[in-house]
């Protein structure tokens, strides 16, 4: 064991001392024994706060008692035992940190980093029931990114539904849904897995699956990170094509990008659509970072602003399409096969732009985004996120007030919009979706140029409550996806008629609420 503790008490202010583990740690009943059996790295101090202060949003900071790198799930379990000892302290998983509102913080708890375990798991097999399903069992804090490369390169295979960046962990995004554009056929990542290792809030380290302590298996599914830290994942897997034909084209009118996105997500059989569907607003001008520009896939493709109609408002639509192919395949088949779907899409003539990428390129795409951002500063200045799930119902009316009206000159950044069907979501998991079967994301990817002030984050911040309140106050079927409440009625509201069954689920699996205390749905039990 390499657990410092001591040197917390000695550079950490004694408020946070007091507040946290005071009583514990100087108790006979076990803090210190218990944190004995860690096999791995306790960090405390300045060395705590470097790895979990801060996240992706970066407009929290919140120190932590300590950081757990954990060798395996008892020491997870350890931790969590320790901190059931003591009257105060909390636990959070911490995946890749990028969340928005500091949801993955604990004030004065333990944090755990699951990077330390990333690389336990990845084991691929093929169902036992006769079927030749194939899956890979992967860590809780493993990436997606190496995922996707180890599978694809070792086994020719990949999961199925994934999330346009993939920097992020399995653990965290199970812990949510994981939503791209091949969700309107598979369902979010959280419809993706078969079996889970959890470690719970009681400390106990269990085995889940739809069979086997099913409820703790929906409960940790979307959930917050509120009823166990998932350790190890069963990931169901496909064949992974070569190749991807990506596709943009554009609308000057929202309903006819709807009804064409509509159309494509609800096609029974797979070969009459398209394998990947997502879409984006973005503003009608020549803005850089929030217009025309944003559209082209390439450096040689123009964007041509006569071939709008004069029609066209203050923003226009982006339909993003996807087809698998393999390499044996001609491009004459290719070209047929984008054309007969194509073919009736009523985008504006001339708007349509296309290139070609191996599958994994593909799936990477963000990260030269990500680079970019790097380069430029605003990946490491504030982000202030917003992402909801309208309903087809109120799409119509969120357009005209939210992107026509409020957002009409950009987010500066991406503010994707496209439909996703319920009936792919599993409503025994905990993620809440809206009513009816066809629901749109909606993303607003706000980035912060490094020079920018405080204020105009706050602005920023602002211009999201009001779309949220907007939302409510008019009766807009909707929720928060990566949610963040600073109320308990606001949790009570996103969960509608389900709280009680989130609360019951609480009291099974983490009663002392000791879990993602981030989240501020519950307050740990003294
Ligand atoms: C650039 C960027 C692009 C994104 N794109 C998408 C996208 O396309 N689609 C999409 O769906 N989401 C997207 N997201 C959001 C992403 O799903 C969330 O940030 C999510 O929280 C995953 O991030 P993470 O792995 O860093 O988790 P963290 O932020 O570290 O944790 C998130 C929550 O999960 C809990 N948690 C973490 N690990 C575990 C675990 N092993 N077991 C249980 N609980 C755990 C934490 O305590 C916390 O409450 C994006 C985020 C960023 C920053």
């Amino acid at each position: 064991m390499i657990a410092y503790i001591e040197p917390y008490f000695l550079d950490n202010d004694a408020e946070a001392v007091s507040s946290a583990v005071t009583s514990s740690a100087i108790s006979t009943d076990g803090f210190s024994e218990s944190l004995d059996d860690i096999q791995g790295e306790i960090l405390c101090g300045g060395a705590a706060a470097d790895i979990a202060a801060r996240d992706f949003g970066g407009m929290n900071c919140v120190k932590p008692l300590a950081v757990v790198r954990p060798v395996g799930p008892e020491d997870i379990a350890g931790a969590v035992r320790a901190a059931l000892r003591s009257d105060r302290l909390t636990v959070a998983a911490r995946g890749n940190g990028h969340s928005i509102n500091g949801q993955a913080m604990a004030e004065g708890g333990l944090v755990v980093d699951m990077s330390s375990t990333a690389e336990n798991h990845f084991e691929v097999g093929f169902s036992s029931d006769g079927g030749d399903a194939a899956f890979v069992d992967v860590s809780g804090g493993a990436i997606w990114e190496n995922v996707l490369k180890r599978c694809v390169s070792e086994y020719g295979l990949a999961p199925r539904s994934w999330t346009d960046y993939l920097g992020l962990t399995v653990g965290g995004t199970l812990s949510n849904a994981g939503v791209s554009g091949q969700a309107f056929r598979y369902g979010p990542q959280t419809s993706n897995v078969t079996e889970l290792d959890v470690v719970t809030g009681n400390g106990d380290v269990v085995t889940c699956s739809e069979v086997e302590n099913s409820e703790l298996f929906f409960s940790v599914l979307g959930g917050l990170g509120q009823f166990g830290i998932i350790t190890r994942a069963r990931v169901l897997l496909q064949p992974a094509p070569d190749m991807v034909r990506w596709i943009r084209v554009v609308y000057a009118e929202f309903d006819d990008f709807t009804r064409d996105a509509e159309w494509l997500v609800s096609q029974k059989d797979e070969s009459s659509s398209f394998d990947y569907v997502e879409g984006f607003v973005f503003v009608n001008g020549d803005d850089p970072v929030n217009g025309w520009p944003t559209v082209p896939l390439h450096p040689d493709h123009y964007f041509d602003p006569t071939r709008l109609p004069q029609s066209s408002g203050s923003v226009l639509y982006c339909l993003e399409l996807g087809l698998h192919y393999r390499d044996s395949d001609s491009n004459s088949t290719v070209d047929k096969r984008v054309e007969r779907l194509i073919g009736r899409l009523k985008f504006n003539e001339g708007l349509r732009f296309e290139v070609d990428l191996s599958y994994v390129d593909f799936l990477l795409r963000v990260k030269r985004s990500e680079e970019i951002a790097k380069e430029i500063g605003t990946w490491e200045t504030p982000h202030p996120w917003l992402n909801l799930f309208v309903s087809k119902r109120d799409i119509g009316e969120f357009n005209r007030t939210v992107f026509k009206e409020l957002v009409k000159n950009g987010v500066n950044g991406p503010m994707l919009v496209y439909p996703l069907l319920r009936s792919r979501w599993d409503e025994r998991t905990s993620v809440e979706v809206p009513e009816g079967e066809i629901f749109y994301i909606v993303a607003l990817l706000r980035f912060v140029p490094p020079c920018a002030k405080a204020s105009s984050v706050e602005k920023m911040v602002a211009q999201n409550q009001e779309i949220v309140h907007w939302c409510v106050k008019n009766g807009i079927d909707f929720k928060l996806y990566l949610p963040h409440y600073k109320s308990q009625e606001e949790w009570i509201r996103h969960f509608g008629n389900r709280w009680s069954r989130f609360v019951d689920r609480k009291a099974m699996f983490d009663p002392m609420a000791i879990l993602s205390p981030g989240q501020k749905i519950f307050n740990r039990s003294p």
